[in-house]
């Protein structure tokens, strides 16, 4: 059975760590390098003791130096680092003629100038923006096996354009007229030193953060206006909840089409998908039941009184959000079946 040797860069935080879930049981994938500079010498599974007994268990992080990475022989390198990181590790990671699939938000935006009134910086390689496939299978499918770069889209963008895209693309909502509201468990935030991340200032509480202009909104409105065939501005508030994974959307739109129309919109957009699970009218997408999954549960509703419909997603911010997309991408990549080693529920 063909195996593509793997290189986890930034192996040692949340998505790097879901990623070594998945890809240590992937029937297709050999893992021969792990990084991290803080652990760098330790063995996985000193670090993360679930691994005890993986086959790769003994590997050891080395710092991200490319060359070093590249002598591994490493064909697929996935990024788990930061944003404005990832960046540099592309580059040189390319020229070295490994392919990437990038967790970051770095490759996500087509326009430099949009990165930088969201990110704040320059793009740090704008030069490979055009050839960078935004990575959601579901919309982008025919693109991901040619690419050399492949930008893994954000959690919350998931959660959020899968529900609207078949309604945009139909022409049965109207695109002024969205809000959208998400609930984020804390591992979305990355495993940092942050204080108010520790538990007695999150745990049995909830917030909003990141109003009114939260980074991902770039990304997700470029991904709607696609769809919309129009600029898409929208209301996004996402809200921290004491969970440690797991991301709840709910989004509501004017409606300018039927009910029945965008029954149907659903239902044929996703009928052959086999990680969007589609719960039907009054179908309430609950995190329970994707944590852990590469799935995405989505339901809606109609508010007759306002004339809007409500889409109801639930998803794992590290799976079908960030680790199990980036190995849905990998499989596509690969030629390899789609669902390789992401069959458990
Ligand atoms: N958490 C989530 O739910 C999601 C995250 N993402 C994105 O995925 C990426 C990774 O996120 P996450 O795993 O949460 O982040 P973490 O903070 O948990 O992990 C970051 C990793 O990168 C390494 N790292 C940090 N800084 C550098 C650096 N300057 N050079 C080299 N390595 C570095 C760290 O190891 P060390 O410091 O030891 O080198 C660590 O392994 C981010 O861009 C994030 O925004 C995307 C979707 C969802
Ligand atoms: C709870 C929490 O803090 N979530 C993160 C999710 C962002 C994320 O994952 O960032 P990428 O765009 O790099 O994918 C945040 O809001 O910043």
């Amino acid at each position: 059975m063909k195996r593509v040797k793997i290189a986890v860069i930034g192996a040692s935080g949340y998505t790097g760590l879901e990623l070594l879930r998945l890809l240590l049981t992937h029937p297709h994938a050999e893992l021969v390098c792990v990084t991290s500079r803080q652990n760098a010498g330790r063995k996985i599974g000193e670090l993360f003791p679930r691994f005890t007994g993986a086959e790769s268990a003994d590997l050891k992080f080395i710092d991200p130096e490319p060359e070093a990475i590249a002598a591994t022989g490493a064909e697929v390198a996935f990024l788990a680092l930061p944003h404005g990181v990832a960046a540099g590790y592309a580059s040189s990671l390319l020229e070295k003629g490994l392919r990437i699939i990038d967790l970051s938000a770095d490759f996500r935006l087509e326009d430099p100038e949009v990165y930088k009134e969201f990110y704040g910086d320059d793009h740090p390689a704008p030069e490979l923006l055009k050839e960078a496939v935004y990575g959601l299978p579901e919309v982008r499918r025919d693109a991901i096996p040619s690419a050399r770069l492949i930008a893994a889209p954000g959690c919350y963008p998931t959660s959020i354009s899968l529900p609207l895209i078949p309604l945009l693309r139909e022409k049965l909502i109207d695109p002024s007229s969205i809000v959208t509201c998400s609930m984020s468990g804390v591992s979305g935030a990355g495993k940092k030193a942050d204080l108010s991340l520790l538990f007695c200032e999150c745990n049995e509480s909830a917030r909003a953060y990141g109003v009114p202009k939260h980074r991902h909104l770039s990304e997700i409105e470029q991904e709607l206006g696609k769809a919309a065939g129009e600029k898409v501005v929208m209301s996004f508030t996402p809200h921290l909840i004491p969970v440690h994974n797991g991301i709840c959307t709910t989004t509501s739109a004017k409606l300018t089409g039927t009910p029945e129309e965008v029954n149907a919109a659903l239902e044929t957009a996703y009928a052959d998908e086999h990680f969007v699970r589609l719960l039907g009218k009054g179908g309430c997408a609950d995190t329970k039941n994707v944590t852990g999954t590469n799935f995405i549960d989505i339901g809606w509703e109609y508010d007759e009184r306002t004339g809007r419909v409500l889409l109801l997603s639930a998803e794992d911010n590290l799976g079908k959000g960030a680790g199990g997309q980036a190995v849905q991408n990998f499989n596509i990549l690969c030629g390899f079946s789609e669902t390789a080693g992401l069959q458990n529920f």
